[in-house]
């Protein structure tokens, strides 16, 4: 049994939906990303349900995997984006997506990208400091535009996860602390420039429990409150991303669970007419893909077994980045032919001992043999460099029987394309 049921076995062997996985690496090569397309849709379908009959925006947080052809499904699912910096604008402008269906987040705007933003015309710029939000009023009015503004709220909630990829504490960078937002939110209305119309707030990722959630928005309930009480009246709430997936034995959050909590919150508080937004990155394509990489050698040591494969850490980082864990498939299973298990580490070619992608798992292996790095649709290729000089990855979707390249291997020479040496 894998984690996500559209990569799954059919005898030995391992398929992306109705697409032998063997037959993929074999025509496009390794490290290979495979995407199910199938996967992003039940994924956008359980969101979907938990927004039925509620005013709810869904803006994929393309932060997880910004390919075109990702972005273009979820378009046409009917998603809106959550950005992170001018390039992601330009991605989802290139597939003519909605830029009234944007909100901007991220803590190191530049001026230029605001400027980008203003002229696409982004549903809003999530803040996240005074200083920002001077900038934003500074370039609106140059520009003669007005930005539609919701503060990002710090509002120090512990949200369970690894310390790496939690947001919504004071220790982080991340927000307006919550303590200071009504001022900060009565500087905002009196800033030409700008108008506010809304609060928003991200906990952090990974998120598996309610609590974090409900607990950061019983806070931002007070705070609207308030906001209501000085005259301000928003018109939405973010309540950012977070929703953890399966890596191994999770129990991942169903977005219908924490919807319902959250509107019963705000009916009761007489908020059940704001828009709800929300920023799911991970959930929407975390378990929709895989990375396919091939047994380039099996070392036997006194301390560790060690299978090199020629995918590494730049194509997959979050193994040595947050001591992740990611599921190890192989690709033909080697069901009785006499060929037992041991434990290996599952590490890359790269000259670094953090180039490890899985440790300590029992797997049958010969040379030559393909293993598929599970749950890698989130943050794996988004995250790759080109360190060692590794042409990144080509990536592939599949539609049941079908596959399709969004975006080839690239080549070696690309890489040092644009070097120069000293002319002198
Ligand atoms: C502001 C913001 N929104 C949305 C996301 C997406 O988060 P996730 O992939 O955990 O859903 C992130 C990343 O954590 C983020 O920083
Ligand atoms: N990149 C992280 C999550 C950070 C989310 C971005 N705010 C991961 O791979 O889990």
């Amino acid at each position: 049994m894998t984690v996500a049921p559209q990569f799954a076995y059919r005898g030995n062997e391992l398929y992306a939906e109705d697409t032998p996985l063997a037959r993929l690496a074999q025509e496009f090569g390794t490290p290979l990303y495979v995407y199910s397309r199938q996967a992003l849709r039940e994924a956008w379908q359980a969101y979907q349900h938990a927004a039925e009959g509620r005013n709810v925006l869904i803006c994929y947080g393309m932060k997880a995997n910004s390919n075109l052809g990702i972005l273009n499904e979820f378009k046409n699912l009917g998603a809106g984006f959550d950005i992170v910096s001018g390039g992601e604008l330009a991605r989802v402008l290139a597939i003519g997506g909605d830029p009234g269906k944007i909100v901007f987040s991220g803590v190191g705007k530049q001026a230029s990208e605001i400027q980008a933003a203003l002229q696409a015309g982004v549903k809003c710029f999530n803040v996240e400091s005074e200083a920002e939000l001077q900038r934003l009023s500074q370039v609106a009015q140059a520009a003669g535009r007005v930005a539609a503004v919701s503060l990002r709220v710090n509002p120090d909630v512990d949200a369970q996860t690894h310390p790496y990829i939690s947001t919504g504490l004071k220790q982080n960078k991340f927000g307006i602390a919550i303590e200071i937002a009504p001022r900060v939110y009565q500087q905002a209305t009196a800033l030409p420039g700008i108008e506010v119309v809304g609060v928003d707030c991200h906990i952090g990722s990974q998120i598996t429990e309610t609590g974090p959630y409900l607990d950061a928005l019983d806070k931002l309930l007070i705070l609207i409150a308030t906001l209501a009480d000085q005259g301000i009246h928003i018109k939405h709430l973010d309540l950012g991303g977070g929703l953890g997936i399966r890596y191994s034995d999770e129990t991942p959050l169903p977005p219908k669970t924490l919807l319902d909590q959250v509107f019963q919150r705000l009916n009761a508080q007489g908020l059940g007419h704001l828009q709800l937004v929300l920023e799911p990155g991970r959930s929407l394509v975390g378990n929709a893909g895989v990375l396919l990489t091939r047994v380039e050698y099996l070392k036997h040591g006194e301390a560790r077994n060690f299978a090199i494969v020629d995918a590494a850490m730049n194509d997959l980082l979050r193994p040595t980045l947050y001591d992740a864990w990611h599921g190890v498939e192989p690709v033909l299973r080697r069901d009785g032919d006499g060929n037992t298990a041991q434990t290996y580490d599952v590490v890359g070619p790269i000259c670094e001992s953090g180039d490890w992608l899985a440790r300590d798992r029992r797997l049958a292996l010969r040379q030559g043999d393909l293993l598929a790095i599970m749950s890698a649709g989130a943050y794996g290729f988004v995250m790759s460099s080109q360190y060692n000089t590794r042409p990144r990855a080509a990536e592939i979707m599949v539609d049941g029987a079908r596959s399709h390249v969004l975006r080839p291997r690239e080549t070696v020479a690309s890489l040092y394309a644009g070097e120069s040496i000293l002319p002198w």
